[in-house]
């Protein structure tokens, strides 16, 4: 069944359209990333979900009720905010009461062993006492995760909630979210401009541009099958670079620079080229069917190098094993799989 809809969403804030019709179908107990870079909407479209902003257009339903003119206390959702916004002068337990409190939910007993379930499950139960002031950003954090599952709600809201945190508690977070996850089925969205996390975490990834849906699947389809230039660049290290195709059929770079691409290949003209960092490989220059590209610049990554190199006037980047070892103004050929490629629309 599908737990939230939205129909032809539509958001203006005075004359400038941020949100132009969007329509998602949400399963219950999926787990779905927004997906998007600042500015795209996606923090206005939870806000609509959550009913802390009005749409300009079209209908949000929960569990099959429209709720578009409810609400948010009348939703049976919970959101978390990017700033947790907790109480400071209030305890950890009663912070996670908090909503409980609001709604008239239950019993004094039925919301105290609540909050305690909620405390277990991420691991707080022994700071219940504590002011949240006297608790890391870390901690804090996941007193909010807490307060936004301990009602248990049909839909949970997550604003960006770890991008606050160091990349080691970061990715902590993102291994106890996934565990949470499993073991609560709530149907779950995440909102997130990283697409490492967004790819790591859900059942599927939504990806927004500029106030519309740019492409949407699970994490392997949408990264191994980008539909548009835009997709193929947010959400792989890919260089993306024109070209034109011929017979062969060939990508055809320069003059003296072309790649054989797969047979499936049929269209041709002018076409922009997807090259995943992963799929490039750095060979011998004189190597049989390889591009040649001068490396311009080599960046030390620990386990592996980073270089940038020229090909055919462009810039491209990639990532090396140290065995791989180049210097600056090298000569060196570039091969990759014809079927890696991809080959878009320009
Ligand atoms: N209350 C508001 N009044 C006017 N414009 C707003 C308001 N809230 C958001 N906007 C604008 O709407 C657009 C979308 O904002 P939104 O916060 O949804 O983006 P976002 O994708 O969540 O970005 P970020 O990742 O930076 O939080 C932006 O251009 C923003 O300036």
């Amino acid at each position: 069944m599908s737990d939230l809809t939205l129909r032809q969403i539509k958001k203006s804030f005075g004359r400038t359209e941020v949100l132009h019709g969007i329509d998602l179908d949400i399963q219950s107990g999926e787990f779905v990333s927004l997906l998007g870079a600042s500015g795209c909407g996606k923090t206005t479209l939870l806000r609509i979900i959550a009913g802390l902003e009005r749409v300009s257009g079209g209908t949000v339903s929960i569990a099959g009720k429209d709720v578009t003119s409810l609400p948010p206390e009348k939703r049976d959702i919970a959101m978390m905010f990017q700033s947790y916004a907790l109480l400071p002068h209030l305890t950890v337990a009663e912070n996670v009461r908090f909503p409980l409190r609001m709604r008239g939910q239950g019993s004094r007993e039925e919301q105290a062993e609540r909050v305690v379930k909620a405390l277990d499950t991420v691991q707080l139960a022994h700071l219940a006492d504590r002011r949240i002031r006297q608790l890391s950003g870390g901690q804090q954090q996941r007193v909010a995760l807490a307060r936004a599952i301990v009602s248990s709600p049909q839909v949970l809201l997550l604003d960006e909630p770890l991008s606050n945190l160091d990349a080691r508690l970061r990715e902590e977070m993102q291994v106890e979210l996934m565990e949470i996850h499993n073991k609560l089925g709530l149907t779950t969205i995440f909102v997130t401009h990283d697409q490492e996390e967004a790819l790591s975490l859900s059942d599927r990834v939504v990806l927004l541009n500029d106030g519309q849906i740019e492409q949407q699947g699970s994490p392997r389809a949408i990264y191994s099958a980008p539909e548009t230039g835009f997709a193929s660049f947010f959400l792989g290290a890919a260089n993306l670079l024109p070209v034109t195709v011929e017979d062969g059929p060939v990508a055809r770079f320069a003059d003296d620079q072309v790649l054989a691409l797969p047979e499936t290949q049929t269209e041709r003209g002018e076409r922009m080229l997807l090259l995943r960092q992963e799929d490039l490989k750095i060979v011998p220059a004189d190597t049989d069917g390889a591009l040649k590209a001068r490396v311009a610049i080599r960046v030390f990554l620990g386990a592996r190098h980073r270089y940038m190199l020229d090909l055919a006037g462009q810039r491209i980047s990639l990532n090396a094993p140290n065995s791989v070892l180049v210097e600056p103004g090298d000569e060196v050929g570039l091969t990759i799989d014809p079927e890696q490629l991809r080959v878009l629309a320009r």
